[in-house]
């Protein structure tokens, strides 16, 4: 088993993966281990209809698994947030998984670009009783962050934020989310290990959109690790996980 994982790695250009295997970890029967017994059989209803729907959509490899939904919605009730925020909603795997996690009165606030895709999923959030919970802002997140960075009240206000957007573009996100969370409060951002891309020697074979982003990940990473303000977790989970709780 060990022996085909790494074959099958050593042929593979590293980012083409497949929708039953959404994860960093090697062995195809452990991730399916991990899905059937701890993630599926616990997964609402609606999430599970989510997904299902959106796997039959042209850009499906750009959905939050269904274990990192799992372990945000974990980490919304660990923390107790309220006052929530997404950046990157695509069909709302994830933002359906923090709706669900909210209270009654949580609130997220969704950006994403693309109101199509959202508008794909809002239906089925909508059966799930929670989209009044959701206030969803179409545009690019950057000028809808400085907006809102604009008006000193929302300073300090966010208990968590998931960033799932464009890679190039995560360190001018986490130049603006660190003023926005609450000192404890948590950001998530999402792609951290880019398929494991980021430990990978230059000249290993990659798919272009890997290569092209991988840069702005592993500088990421760094600024992450030095940047005092927050304490970081890394996770290997999905397509990597980090975790950065503000700390000052
Ligand atoms: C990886 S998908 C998000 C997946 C989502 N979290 C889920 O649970 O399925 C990335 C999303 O980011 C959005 N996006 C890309 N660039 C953006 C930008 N500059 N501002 C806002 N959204 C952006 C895309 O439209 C896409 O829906």
């Amino acid at each position: 088993m060990a022996g085909n994982n790494e074959e099958k790695q050593q042929n593979k250009p590293i980012g083409l993966i497949d929708l039953s295997h959404k994860t960093l970890l090697q062995s195809d029967a452990l991730y399916q281990y991990i899905l059937e017994t701890s993630v599926f059989p616990r997964e609402h209803p609606c999430l599970k209809e989510l997904r299902e729907m959106t796997n039959k959509h042209p850009r499906n490899l750009m959905a939050t698994p269904a274990d990192e939904g799992q372990l945000i919605s974990m980490l919304i009730k660990l923390i107790n947030a309220k006052n929530t925020m997404e950046i990157g909603v695509y069909t709302g795997y994830s933002l359906l998984s923090t709706a669900l996690a909210l209270p009654s009165d949580g609130k997220v606030l969704a950006l994403d670009v693309n109101r199509e895709y959202y508008e794909l999923g809002l239906p089925i959030i909508e059966k799930a009783g929670v989209a009044h919970k959701i206030d969803f802002r179409e545009g690019n997140a950057l000028p809808l962050l400085d907006q809102l960075l604009q008006d000193e009240n929302n300073k300090g206000t966010f208990d968590f934020i998931f960033v799932d957007a464009d890679k190039n573009n995560y360190l001018n996100y986490h130049k603006r989310v660190i003023d926005l969370v609450k000192v404890g409060g948590l950001i998530g951002y999402d792609n951290t290990l880019w398929s494991g891309s980021v430990a990978a020697p230059p000249d290993t074979p990659m798919l272009n959109f890997v290569r092209e982003l991988r840069d702005y990940v592993i500088e990421l990473n760094k600024y992450l690790a030095q940047d005092s303000r927050i304490e970081i977790c890394q996770l290997p989970v999905g397509d990597g996980i980090t975790l950065c709780r503000r700390i000052n």
